[in-house]
């Protein structure tokens, strides 16, 4: 007998990987970049490849891009990455569509450049998600008092926080509803469309908030790889 749940509940992952990381000043993108002995992306391929709910990752890397290409049973590769991340995902999707994923299928977005997200970070969100009708993010509360600040550098009120959260990835949404969220933005280029969330937001639907880990940290800045190394050295002792 088929099991119909399982066949319901399809995840796949797709991995937007085709940035410059131009604030991280590196001379190849920096999820290229090597850290604990291995190029970034490769940790946050490793930590998709231990989750066995995941069917199929996809890497969107830029076109011409060939860091990656060594023969990686656990992952495939489209050189369809945009001007913009949304515009990475948006394509990366289609992609699937192409590949045999459904628009009712899951898809978890996760950032190549969150090289420390683990697989019972994963877990979590799938575990969260799957009984959702929207699906959701990791995330976490702000940890620090928020500023608001005037143009000229200086502080102007102290904001609540209660309510606040920062987004983190994967997101992880239906592949049908992602699709249609992000199409109706690429006639003005995506325009502030920085995550797969606010797109579904936008669409009227709310995101559930899974709570993430500081840990999950995008490397962004140069001193940013010091740390991820840090991070990645110690779950190997
Ligand atoms: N056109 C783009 C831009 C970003 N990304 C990916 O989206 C993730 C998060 O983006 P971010 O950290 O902002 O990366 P960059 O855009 O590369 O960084 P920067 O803004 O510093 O140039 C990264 O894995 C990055 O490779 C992408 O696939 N396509
Ligand atoms: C998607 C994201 O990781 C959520 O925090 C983030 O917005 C991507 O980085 P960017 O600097 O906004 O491109």
């Amino acid at each position: 007998m088929i099991n119909v749940s399982v066949a319901q509940d399809r995840c796949f992952a797709l991995l937007p990987c085709a940035g410059s990381g131009s604030r991280a000043g590196t001379a190849t993108p920096k999820q290229y970049q090597p850290v604990a002995g291995q190029p970034m992306a490769r940790h946050t391929l490793a930590a998709f490849a231990r989750v066995p709910r995941i069917t199929q990752v996809l890497v969107v890397v830029a076109p011409g891009d060939n860091f990656l290409h060594t023969p990686d049973a656990t992952f495939s590769i489209a050189a369809c990455g945009g001007a913009t991340r949304a515009e990475s995902v948006f394509n990366g999707l289609k992609q699937l569509l192409v590949m045999g994923a459904t628009p009712h299928d899951w898809v978890l977005v996760h950032d190549a450049a969150r090289c420390l997200i683990t697989p019972a970070q994963i877990d979590a969100l799938i575990d969260a998600c799957l009984p959702d009708a929207v699906g959701g993010l990791l995330a976490l509360p702000l940890p620090d008092t928020l500023k608001h600040a005037r143009a000229n550098g200086r502080v102007d009120a102290t904001l609540d926080r209660a309510d606040k959260w920062l987004a983190q990835t994967p997101q992880m949404f239906r592949i049908g509803a992602l699709h249609a969220a992000l199409a109706a933005h690429a006639a003005n280029g995506f325009a502030g469309i920085t995550d797969e969330a606010s797109a579904i937001e936008a669409t009227g639907a709310q995101p559930l908030l899974v709570r993430g880990s500081a840990q999950n940290f995008k490397v962004t800045y140069p001193e940013d790889f010091a740390l991820a190394e840090a991070v990645l050295t110690s779950r190997d002792a």
